[in-house]
């Protein structure tokens, strides 16, 4: 890549740097291909570069609910001061991107041809809002993590009437029509949303670890559409095995969704 853009660079200077009257070209036709080769090699390093995006910042998709919970607790990530020596972080929003491999710290990875394609589950839908939107704040202090979670229509799993049992007869007919039916979150989808915390808190005490148990208790389904706080706490660590509880609520707490556990094991790439 570095070599072939050099070659660009090279072949951009060189042709910039050819007096007008030694080209075949009509001068204005010369002048207008210096200018497009010059806009060329400025765009090229922005192009190229490496910055990552970050999909856990506030996007259009984000209800109010959303956009509040995120300000709360981006609020408490503000950097402390003592005296002249920063602090560490007391909560730090954790970004998120499309590919694993701009999360990790290190990791091996085999072909890098076949991978090229690979994206991270979670990360892997452009349309904004439309599957996990979601954002996360650890904080290494009170060992939690705090995710803020936002199901988008592509999550789609049971359906539920909304129908009281008495009023059922008198809407039989009506019960039909699409209004009269609530959509839920997918089982698999809240799973994926649990693994993603419990492994993202992990993550923060180790460096590679792997899911080895995730143990799910569904309480009450979650609405399409809503916004839920998923809280993870750390239960223990032992030798190679994090041990991760988790809750699923609703945004004021009043309501549970899921509760689990995960373990952990530490690769043995660093654990022993
Ligand atoms: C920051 C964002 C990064 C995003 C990354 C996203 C990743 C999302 C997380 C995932 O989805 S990971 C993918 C799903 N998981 C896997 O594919 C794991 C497959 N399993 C394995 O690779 C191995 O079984 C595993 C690494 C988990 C453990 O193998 P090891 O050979 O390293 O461990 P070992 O078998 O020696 O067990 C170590 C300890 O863990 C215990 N253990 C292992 N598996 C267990 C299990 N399933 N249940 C209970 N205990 C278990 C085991 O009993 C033992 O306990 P003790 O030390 O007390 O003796």
């Amino acid at each position: 890549m570095a070599r072939t853009l050099c070659r660009i660079f090279k072949g951009c200077q060189s042709i910039c740097s050819l007096p007008l009257m030694k080209t075949r070209l009509h001068p204005s036709a010369s002048v207008l291909l210096r200018t497009v080769c010059v806009r060329r090699m400025l765009t090229l390093p922005f192009r190229f570069s490496p910055k990552a995006q970050d999909f856990s910042l506030p996007n259009s998709s984000w209800g109010a609910e959303m956009r509040q919970l995120y300000e709360h607790y981006n609020s408490q990530c503000e950097e402390e001061m003592k005296g002249e020596e920063k602090q560490d972080w007391a909560w730090k929003r954790v970004p998120s991107y499309n590919r694993t491999l701009k999360h990790a710290t290190g990791g091996v990875y085999l072909s890098k041809i076949y991978q090229s394609k690979a994206r991270f589950f979670t990360r892997n839908i452009k349309e904004p809002g439309a599957a996990f939107e979601y954002v996360l704040f650890v904080s290494k202090d009170e060992q939690k993590c705090v995710c803020i979670f936002q199901a988008g229509h592509l999550l789609e799993g049971p359906q539920g009437s909304l129908i009281l049992k008495n009023h059922a007869t008198a809407f039989f007919r009506r019960v039909q029509e699409e209004k009269y039916w609530i959509r839920y979150v997918h089982g698999g989808a809240i799973a994926t949303m649990i693994d993603t915390v419990t492994v993202t808190h992990a993550s923060v005490l180790t460096l590679l670890i792997m899911t080895a148990n995730l143990n799910i208790n569904y309480r009450r389904p979650i609405p399409l559409g809503s916004t839920v706080l998923i809280d993870s706490s750390l239960n223990k660590t032992e030798g190679r095995k994090v041990l991760i509880s988790c809750k699923v609520t609703s945004t004021d707490g009043s309501k549970l969704h899921t509760e689990a556990t995960a373990l952990f094991v530490v690769s043995r790439l660093l654990g022993g």
